[in-house]
């Protein structure tokens, strides 16, 4: 058999369960043959993804970005194909590649097989396809995971946690070393690193990123008033808050970020603990399906 999909039913607060036998039907529409495994558990898609390398071709995720980063780390550098179905709550790694939210049409990409490499960003041995986030952002994941009802509620959770955290979390001093470039910020908000552009279900964090270009891209939010980040927070959906003076922008290969206390750092949304920490980008790891 040449394809499995690796199905996360827990994922979009339930889409997944509903969506999983529409794509089964317009996979038969397609002539498509396939075999399935369902995650009974957080992390188990990383297993299965591991031993199934050695039997497929084509893995596909089904599920939001933390299936797909759980699948990605099961394959990246295998060779193996790397598909998706988008059924999650945000799917910024779908927004990227192009994939449609519609089943059908979900499955038409698939059908044609257009592939390409891509770069995946490396976090002390994981890795993360879409964006990193240290600081304000990584406080405001760890509380959406911590809350389960905040994950439930979707967006009003994490517009409650980012307004919580924006009124509580302290600023930071960090020294970021990018390649040979060494730089500090007193006054830290974030620093994201993109190897896509999006993270968060759509905010365009690091809107320069191109998922195969070999470089990662960074955001840096530093020195401004709680008022001012609340003000430019809504910006960001278009990628526009890298116009403001304080929003820096810089490129690199690898980046190591130290920091005065601990900050809490996610990928695409999942927590991958705190600072320090080296970020490096692995270009052309891994082969993606994507849509038109
Ligand atoms: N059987 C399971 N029971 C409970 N949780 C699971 C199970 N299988 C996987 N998970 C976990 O479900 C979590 C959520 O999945 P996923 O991120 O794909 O969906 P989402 O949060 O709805 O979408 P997005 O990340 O795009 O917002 C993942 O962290 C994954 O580890």
């Amino acid at each position: 058999m040449e394809r499995l999909f690796i199905v996360n039913e827990h994922a979009g607060k339930g889409k997944t369960k509903k969506r999983w036998p529409m794509i089964q039907r317009h996979l038969d529409t397609f002539g498509i043959r396939y075999d399935a495994r369902f995650t009974s558990k957080p992390k188990e898609a990383i297993e299965i993804a591991k031993k199934a390398v050695h039997h497929y071709s084509q893995l596909i995720a089904v599920g939001g970005d933390g299936t797909v980063n759980e699948v990605v780390n099961g394959i990246a550098g295998q060779g193996t194909l790397f598909g998706l179905m988008p059924t999650g709550t945000g799917n910024d790694l779908a927004r990227t590649l192009h994939i449609p939210d519609d089943p059908y049409l979900a499955v038409r990409c698939l059908a044609n097989g257009t592939h390409h490499p891509m770069d995946l960003l490396d976090i002390n041995g994981f890795y993360v396809a879409g964006a990193i986030g240290i600081g304000l952002d990584g406080a405001v994941a760890t509380d959406i995971n911590l809350a389960s009802w905040k994950k439930k509620t979707g967006t009003v959770g994490y517009i409650l946690s980012m307004l919580k955290l924006l009124l509580t979390f302290p600023p930071f001093a960090v020294s970021l070393q990018i390649d040979d470039q060494a730089f500090f910020f007193p006054n830290c908000w974030l620093v994201a690193i993109g190897n896509s552009k999006y993270y968060g279900g759509g905010m365009k964090i690091c809107p320069q990123a191109v998922n195969n270009d070999g470089v990662l891209d960074l955001c840096v939010v530093h020195n401004l008033s709680r008022i001012e980040l609340l003000k430019i927070f809504p910006s960001v959906f278009h990628g526009m808050h890298v116009l403001h003076p304080n929003v820096l922008c810089f490129q690199g290969k690898k980046v190591r970020v130290t920091t005065e206390r601990p900050v809490p750092i996610h990928g695409d949304g999942e927590i991958l603990g705190n600072t320090p920490s080296v970020i490096v980008v692995r270009p052309h790891i891994l082969n993606v399906l994507f849509g038109s």
